[in-house]
């Protein structure tokens, strides 16, 4: 069973007068078969956390442990293999490679990963996407939301362990984020994935199966996340 632990994770940016606490002593854990929602206010530190989940960078103080595995006991090349074979990050940037077109951008995980990917698991993704009839543009022929939906089928398509997401939902309207929501909640039942959505957008607490908040680098769960959602919509709103 995939795990991913944190224990007491602080980050701190910067030295001296400069220095900021984005993270503070955090402690948290996510299993496969969970799709957790972590919402926060911009700036609270939800990217921070992402990235020290995936490996991307290193926690100040405390522990990250990927199935039992602290990720800083491991070396550079230990954490670059571990992350390729484990985790798939879906980020705002999006990462997709200017000068490749869209069917390119998978066949360029098929040679990273040394992995062969059927036509029909291919096709079935990129349905689900509504992205189907996009394989021969390049990103810059792309909307926002249909680079969004390429980046998603692509963390897809190399079929990690983890998925990690940060704000997945960003550049699409209400009726495809739901559908996102929904294809990352099956994938995390249906396929055992651990999936960690970092986001503003309280709407996506439906499908999710626990929810954290962080404000000002602290991480709780919320538990009631109805009401306090509510309470709460226009302080997580940008
Ligand atoms: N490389 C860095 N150097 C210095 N400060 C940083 C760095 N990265 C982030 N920060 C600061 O750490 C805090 C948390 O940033 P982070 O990007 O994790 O927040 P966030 O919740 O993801 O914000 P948003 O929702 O706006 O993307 C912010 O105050 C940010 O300015």
């Amino acid at each position: 069973m995939s795990r991913l632990e944190f224990e007491n994770v602080s980050k701190k940016y910067g030295k001296g007068m400069s220095e900021f606490l984005a993270l503070d002593h955090i402690n948290f854990s996510a299993e496969s078969d969970q799709l957790i929602l972590v919402v926060g206010p911009s700036g609270s530190g939800k990217t921070t956390f992402l990235t020290i989940a995936g490996g991307l960078q290193s926690p100040t103080t405390g522990t990250v442990k990927i199935n039992s595995e602290i990720i800083g006991n491991l070396s550079k090349n230990q954490q670059s293999t571990l992350r390729l074979n484990t985790v798939g990050f879906i980020l705002q940037s999006y990462n997709l490679v200017p000068y490749l077109t869209v069917d390119e951008q998978f066949l360029l995980v098929d040679k990273v990963k040394r992995q062969h990917i059927s036509q029909e698991k291919f096709l079935s993704i990129l349905k689900k996407l509504g992205i189907e009839n996009l394989g021969k543009k390049y990103p810059n022929e792309l909307s926002g939301g249909q680079k969004q939906r390429v980046a998603i089928a692509r963390a897809l398509y190399a079929d990690p362990e983890y998925i990690l997401a940060d704000e997945p939902t960003a550049s699409l309207d209400t009726h495809r984020s739901k559908e996102v929501m929904s294809l990352l909640h099956e994938l995390a039942h249906q396929n055992n994935k651990t999936i960690i959505v970092v986001t503003h957008d309280l709407r996506l607490q439906d499908q999710a199966d626990k929810v954290y908040q962080i404000i000002d680098g602290k991480m709780s769960e919320v538990l009631n996340i109805d009401k306090s959602a509510k309470k709460n919509l226009d302080f997580y709103s940008k």
